[in-house]
């Protein structure tokens, strides 16, 4: 398979504070790749090089062979690579339809559309109404498109914001921490989501520090402590890996 992701020797200095050393790993399309490490490792640090929050101090990230550096983040969304944040960013007064609509593309609506309401802008926002509806769907909760985003479970907002991370139709779809706070069930709702979009042919980055998700819906494993790529692989090999158990049991004693 190509390489749809590459990073390529990465480093990011924050003052002192190393957060990425020489970071090397490629992403096949179509794959599941799960990024995991201790708190402090730098996972986030690295989603947000690869989807042009932050830049790297050293190395390259190509994205489909081209280099994501020196592109606005939404210049990136439009080349097809799309990300949920750690910490949820819905405006919990709007409905879960309105949150996913927000970030659909708008058809070109002009300003005299806008100020005289003309029935052509009644048809463009029932047409992101179904859109944002049918993004929903998707994501299993088409069912509470209406309830405002603030009463949702925690699990199904985290699907509401992956539900706006494919309103841009992204190839790349970089999952950060979906996982926290969701109980089993929500959990294993989820991992049935990410392997569907595996199957629509959406290549995922997985930031996740639950292992049984990790370990059950990804094709390979970066792990990452310190900064640093300690280990690369396949799940089984991963987990047995003398480096890894380390690395998250000095985690623990400290
Ligand atoms: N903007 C910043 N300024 C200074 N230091 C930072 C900044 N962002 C991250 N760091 C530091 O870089 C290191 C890596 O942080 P990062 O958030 O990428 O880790 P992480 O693996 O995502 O952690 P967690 O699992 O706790 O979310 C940490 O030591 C962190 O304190």
């Amino acid at each position: 398979m190509s390489a749809l992701l590459e990073i390529r020797r990465v480093a990011r200095q924050f003052g002192g504070v190393a957060a990425l050393a020489d970071v090397s790993f490629r992403v096949s399309a179509g794959s599941v790749v799960g990024v995991i490490g201790p708190n402090g490792s730098g996972k986030t640090t690295l989603m947000n090089i690869v989807s042009g929050v932050d830049a790297p101090s050293a190395g390259v990230v190509l994205f489909d062979e081209d280099p994501v550096q020196g592109r606005a983040a939404h210049a990136l969304t439009r080349l097809g690579i799309a990300r949920t944040f750690q910490h949820i960013r819905l405006v919990p007064h709007l409905t879960a339809a309105q949150n996913v609509a927000l970030a659909l593309h708008d058809p070109e609506a002009g300003l005299a559309d806008i100020l005289l309401r003309l029935p052509r802008l009644r048809r463009i926002e029932r047409q992101r109404h179904e859109r944002a509806v049918a993004l929903l769907d998707r994501v299993c909760i088409g069912a509470r498109a209406a309830s405002p985003a603030g009463d949702l479970s925690y699990g199904d907002r985290r699907r509401v914001e992956i539900a706006r991370a494919l309103a841009s139709g992204p190839r790349l779809l970089l999952l950060d921490e979906p996982a926290a706070g969701m109980n089993h069930t929500e959990k294993r709702a989820l991992r049935g989501l990410i392997a569907g979009l595996r199957r629509d042919g959406i290549t995922v980055v997985l930031v996740e520090h639950d292992m049984d998700l990790v370990m059950g819906v990804c094709d390979e494993i970066q792990v990452l402590n310190q900064g640093r790529l300690i280990a690369s692989g396949a799940p089984r090999a991963v987990r047995n890996d003398p480096r890894v158990i380390e690395a998250y049991l000095g985690a623990e004693d400290a």
